[in-house]
């Protein structure tokens, strides 16, 4: 498959946008026209810096207002187009898109169109030009890729072409299986975007919130899959038009969109074998067996209140690294691992940020495959040393400078504690924790889609709806992502104002800001917990009072709720309990939870009382409470 990428699609001057695209591997750009008129260079040698790059211009646009026009601004139209053509030529690109005319006194009619069309194909044709008509969602006569292709058909110029755009064949509900009976030779260029489902104006949605594919909530996918079955072998380009990636970091952005298609076009072939897709073989997506080890990196000065936390939690210290300065704490199939070398990748992750999260070991059906796709999947290989007769177990950046490990129980992965943890005991702890329910990782607004893309394209994993929580310092935007046995949350914060955002300023960017354990027990959990010392964050009673008038609870539940400062949620599946400890000085904290029934929750509607309570409970004595 040949990828390509509309400058438009991410920020920067143009050299910038041109060595981040062709990092990220693409082939090609699309040029847009005004990235192109911003820069001060002429156009054979912004062709010549392109091609320099070791990419191609796939296409040129956007060239509006064209079909339909009476005189004289048909002829000033095709006078337009004919020194846009010499353009093209001298930047060295042979395809300009023509998108369907928002024109006030464009008349409409296929036939005229047609004539149109035709006319500009021959005198593009006279120059090896081609051009190619995109129905823009809100054309004023032409806003449908079948109506565009009806346009085409009638042309009958074989230099005047259809051009396909997800967005507005999706973003206005069409549906993209009348694409299988467009001839492929016939479609000159496709555009690739998603969208999140926002009820909105079409054209304010188009220009300000598309993203990559897999990003948001249309059926990309299920366009390609009709796009591929017409036979259409060129460019497959992403055009993003998107407020956020506009101010993004121009590396971040392409490396993201280069993941995106690489995975479009995965699930294309995983839904369709028989299409000829292109694309390197590597492994299908697996959802994780089991959160395996969630390793802290410390130091002497810090170590002492983690530990003092972790055994207030009921966790037990079960073994140490047979060459490492890491000790193994346990309770029920938790495994937490405290890590307290003095080099490498885990002291460099202490000195900068202090104590935090940096590995997450997760049990994969085939950890040698699951690492193979990450790597197809664009995701950085961490390398590592590791000491004689240890086990080298694959290693990718993960959130913030975390990195995930893949382990199996198929391979010599699956003696980890035997044979990296000298065989550490078994041990059901003091409170009842079984295992690890969720993992919260807190980041910058702006990252969140780019984790969500690196979770839902590495794993068998699936998002849910984005929910804001609001904190007294902002909002804070939250979702699920779910592969199997990994529940991570995804937390970003808009402002540094709110918890979250003080957590990943204080700790110098994204982190894993708390960890939710799973009982079957929430009480008695929370009984052992409170005679362990366990820093339990006291909830007020104004929160139990509005939940018995909710839920009109027995009063027997309530009162257990306040004597535990349990909080609850209730839905048509199950219940929910959950019990939170005080942020610690860095911001972390845990979370203990039970789910009854099938409820699938995070309990989001507590999440502003908590929040609340938290930041009370970090006021020093004699300031004013909130
Ligand atoms: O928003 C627009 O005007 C616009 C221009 C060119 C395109 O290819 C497109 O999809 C939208
Ligand atoms: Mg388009």
């Amino acid at each position: 498959m040949k990828t390509s990428i509309a400058t438009v699609s991410i920020s920067g001057n143009f050299r910038e946008k041109l060595a981040a695209i062709a990092e990220a591997g693409f082939d090609g750009i699309e040029i847009f026209e005004q990235d192109f008129i911003a820069w001060d260079g002429s156009p054979r040698q912004v062709g010549r810096m392109v091609r320099d790059h070791g990419l191609e211009i796939t296409l040129f646009q956007p060239f509006r207002d064209f079909e339909c026009l009476p005189e004289p601004h048909r002829a000033r139209a095709f006078s337009r187009a004919r020194r846009k053509f010499d353009l093209m030529a001298e930047l060295g690109t042979d395809l300009m898109l023509v998108c369907s005319s928002v024109h006030p006194e464009s008349t409409g009619g296929v036939d005229r169109a047609a004539a149109d069309f035709r006319e500009l194909g021959e005198i593009a044709a006279e120059r090896g030009l081609r051009v190619g008509f995109e129905a823009l969602a809100w054309g004023r006569h032409f806003n449908d890729h079948r109506d565009a292709w009806e346009v085409v058909r009638r042309a009958d110029h074989p230099n005047a072409g259809l051009i396909l755009d997800s967005f507005h064949t999706l973003g206005r509900g069409l549906d993209p299986e009348t694409i299988r009976r467009i001839p492929g030779d016939r479609i000159f260029f496709v555009q690739l975007a998603d969208a999140p489902l926002i009820g909105m104006d079409l054209l304010y949605w188009s220009r300000h919130f598309r993203n990559m594919p897999g990003e948001g909530d249309l059926d990309v996918v299920g366009f390609m899959r009709a796009v591929m079955a017409t036979g259409y072998a060129g460019p497959l380009s992403l055009e993003i038009f998107n407020d956020q990636f506009r101010g993004g970091l121009p590396r971040l952005v392409a490396a993201d969109g280069h993941r995106s298609l690489v995975d479009l076009m995965d699930r294309v072939r995983r839904a369709e074998p028989a299409l000829p897709v292109g694309l390197q073989a590597f492994p299908p997506p697996a959802a994780v067996d089991a959160v395996e080890f969630i390793e802290f990196s410390t130091g002497p000065d810090e170590v002492p209140e983690l530990e003092a936390l972790l055994a207030a939690t009921g966790f037990v210290k079960a073994g140490h690294h047979v060459s490492k300065a890491v000790t193994l704490w346990r309770q029920g199939r938790i495994n937490l691992l405290v890590n307290c070398e003095t080099s490498g990748f885990a002291h460099s992750a202490y000195v900068s940020r202090g104590t935090s999260v940096t590995e997450i070991g997760l049990t994969m059906p085939d950890a040698a495959a699951s690492f193979a796709r990450a790597v197809a999947l664009g995701a950085e290989v961490h390398e590592q040393t590791t000491g004689p007769g240890e086990l080298s177990i694959p290693a990718i950046a993960g959130v913030g400078t975390s990195m995930l490990r893949f382990l199996d129980r198929e391979t010599d992965l699956g003696s980890i504690w035997e044979v990296d943890f000298n065989h550490p005991t078994e041990t059901l702890g003091a409170a009842g924790l079984l295992r690890v329910d969720h993992i919260a990782q807190t980041m910058a607004h702006d990252e969140m889609l780019s984790w969500a893309l690196f979770y839902t394209s590495i794993f068998d994993a699936s998002r849910s709806a984005m929910v804001d929580v609001v904190d007294p310092g902002g909002l804070v935007r939250s979702q699920a992502v779910e592969s199997g046995a990994l529940r991570v949350t995804l937390n970003g914060a808009e402002t540094r104002r709110t918890l979250a955002g003080r957590f990943i300023s204080e700790s110098l960017g994204a982190s894993v800001q708390h960890i939710a354990f799973a009982t079957d027990d929430i009480f008695g959990t929370a009984a052992r917990l409170a005679a362990s010392g366990f820093p339990i964050l006291r909830i007020g009673a104004n929160y139990y009072d509005d939940l018995d008038a909710r839920f009109g609870l027995e009063p027997e539940l309530s009162q257990r709720l306040r004597d535990g400062s349990i909080l609850y949620d209730r839905d048509a599946e199950g219940e929910f309990f959950q019990l939170y400890s005080t942020s610690r000085a860095d911001g972390m904290f845990f979370e203990v939870v039970e789910r009854r029934g099938r409820y699938a929750g995070y309990g989001a509607p507590n999440a502003p009382f908590r929040i609340a309570a938290q930041r009370r409970a970090a006021r020093p004595a004699g300031l004013p409470r909130e």
